[in-house]
């Protein structure tokens, strides 16, 4: 088989292969580029390392779904577990331990566990509610809190200080190395394992001093809310959380194993949740400002469901079509996971006539499928409607490609999926939003830009959130303080 050629793709130098063509800025955008002129499937070479960019939807079904028994390994960087963040299940090897730590975490994310956090869902999102009203211009910000404040409770059970929360700042610090390290480049060991062994004096090692610091961090950040809960749970607090449940089931006291693998998988769900979910939601924002006849509509189909002044709950939910095409849009309009999370192969393999070596590391570029002209034709513009029938249901459109594929599927993906529905439709339901206004009353245009990273946000812009009328607003401050 490997005679037979990798997939096309720019042309390899000597030794160095594609270094120089691999770009740091938005990469999604030169890899779609490339797949229209490569192709679907798009091989590239840094150092012989073998990459595979898999630029449309069919061909991500066909090799990491169908052939998910090859397509389900994670790329290895010595820098994680040197770090301590092997505990974490996104980036852990496919092999037993990924297995063990995935099914415990869907016991407690799966479709059908979610309806129990639906009533702290909605709290959280009645603070933010009234957090939009009184300071608008932070809605960033009240964003983040929100999503912080919606796993934290989930997981652990309890209510995050509004600021300087302990285990927040930790969680946050331990995300940032954790993506500084994931960045090509950032570490030579990455590319260069050999230098683990070698001591943190010796020139270029100094990464063994910042290995040691984060792994202290992370410690912490384990051990704060596990211990916190586990002292309280008797006085009921964090008695709904998923901490507890796996607790009572477990045996307060059992096998120290047991223990860290708790607390393992609880910590990596503060991790992989909190920074996605703002980034969609803000996203939102974004959506909604840039257009306001979507807005109007999707008021109008919760005024005629819920009724004006009233919070919209779950249980309105597949009676509102147009909104949750919204929710599709929105996650198709601009993933902010745009390359999901790398997936490596553990085998050759041969597509469509190509060899694609064992060990390759695959990006499914996100990207290049929410924006396949095929599938949605005019991709850039945000149209809820290319998700409805004529009759203005749903049509069978409901894979959401921004949360991976196969195995590696996102597994808080029904989490992040009430969450973002909830809040779209409790924020439609409550205020205008719009762009923002200068000083002589003209709009503020807002620029589309996006950061680079695993997680890709909406750079900063402005919008002017308002509540929809007088009424809402004291009904907001009134009757919902003690929601
Ligand atoms: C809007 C929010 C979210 C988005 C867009 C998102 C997206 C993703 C993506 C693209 C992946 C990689 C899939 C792949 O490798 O093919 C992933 C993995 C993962 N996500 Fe999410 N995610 C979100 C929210 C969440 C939440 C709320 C949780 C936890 C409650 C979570 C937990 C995880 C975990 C643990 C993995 C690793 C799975 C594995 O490697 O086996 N995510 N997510």
């Amino acid at each position: 088989t490997s005679q037979l050629p990798y997939p096309p793709g720019p042309k390899p130098r000597f030794i160095l292969g594609n270094f120089y063509d691999i770009p740091s800025e938005l990469p999604w955008i030169t890899y779609t580029e490339w797949g229209k002129q490569y192709g679907d499937v798009v091989h590239a070479q840094v150092f012989g390392n073998h990459i595979l960019i898999v630029n449309s939807a069919k061909v991500a079904t066909d090799l990491l779904e169908k052939r998910a028994r090859i397509y389900s390994e994670r790329p290895t960087l010595p820098m994680i577990p040197l770090m301590g963040w092997d505990f974490n299940l996104t980036t852990m090897p496919h092999a037993e331990k990924w297995r063990q730590y995935r099914r415990l975490f869907h016991q407690h994310f799966r479709q059908d566990a979610i309806a129990m956090y639906h009533p702290v869902q909605l709290r959280k999102i009645h603070d933010l509610l009234r957090a939009l009203l009184s300071t608008p211009a932070d809605f960033v910000a009240h964003t983040k809190t929100l999503a912080a404040a919606i796993i934290v409770a989930t997981v652990y059970g309890y209510d995050i200080e509004p600021k300087g929360d302990r285990f927040v700042y930790l969680a946050e610090e331990g995300i940032k190395r954790l993506c500084e390290v994931m960045l090509p480049g950032s570490f030579a060991v990455n590319d260069l394992p050999f230098l683990r062994y070698f001591p943190g004096w010796f020139p270029g090692c100094d990464f063994h001093r910042y290995a040691r610091e984060t792994s202290l961090l992370l410690d912490e950040m384990k051990n704060v809310p596990f211990d916190f809960v586990r002292q309280n749970m008797r006085d009921g607090i964090g008695r709904l959380s998923v901490l507890s449940k796996l607790l009572d089931h477990n045996d307060i006291h059992g096998s120290k194993e047991r223990e860290k693998m708790i607390k393992d998988v609880t910590a990596v769900a503060y991790a992989a949740a909190a920074d996605t979910t703002t980034a969609t939601l803000v996203v939102f924002f974004m959506a909604m400002a840039l257009n306001p006849d979507v807005v109007r509509k999707a008021q109008n189909e919760i005024d005629t469901v819920v009724g004006f002044g009233c919070l919209p709950g779950f249980e309105h939910r597949s009676a509102m079509p147009y909104c949750e095409a919204v929710v599709r849009e929105v996650f198709r309009w601009r993933p902010i996971v745009p390359l999901a999370v790398p997936h490596a192969t553990t085998e050759d393999d041969v597509y469509e006539g190509f060899f694609i070596p064992k060990g390759t590391t695959v990006l499914p570029n996100i990207w290049a499928m929410v924006h396949d002209e095929s599938m949605y034709p005019n991709p850039d513009k945000f149209d809820p409607e290319r998700f409805l029938n004529a009759d203005g249901q749903l049509n069978s459109d409901d894979h959401i490609l921004g949360f991976g594929f196969g195995r590696r599927i996102c597994v808080g993906r029904h989490a992040a999926d009430a969450t973002v529905w909830g809040t779209i439709v409790s924020v439609l339901s409550t205020f205008n939003i719009a762009k923002a206004k200068d000083e002589t009353g003209k709009e503020i245009e807002i620029e589309i830009g996006f950061t680079d990273g695993l997680v890709s946000h909406p750079k900063p812009f402005k919008c002017a959130i308002t509540p929809r009328s007088s009424d809402v607003a004291k009904q907001l401050m009134e009757n919902m303080t003690d929601m």
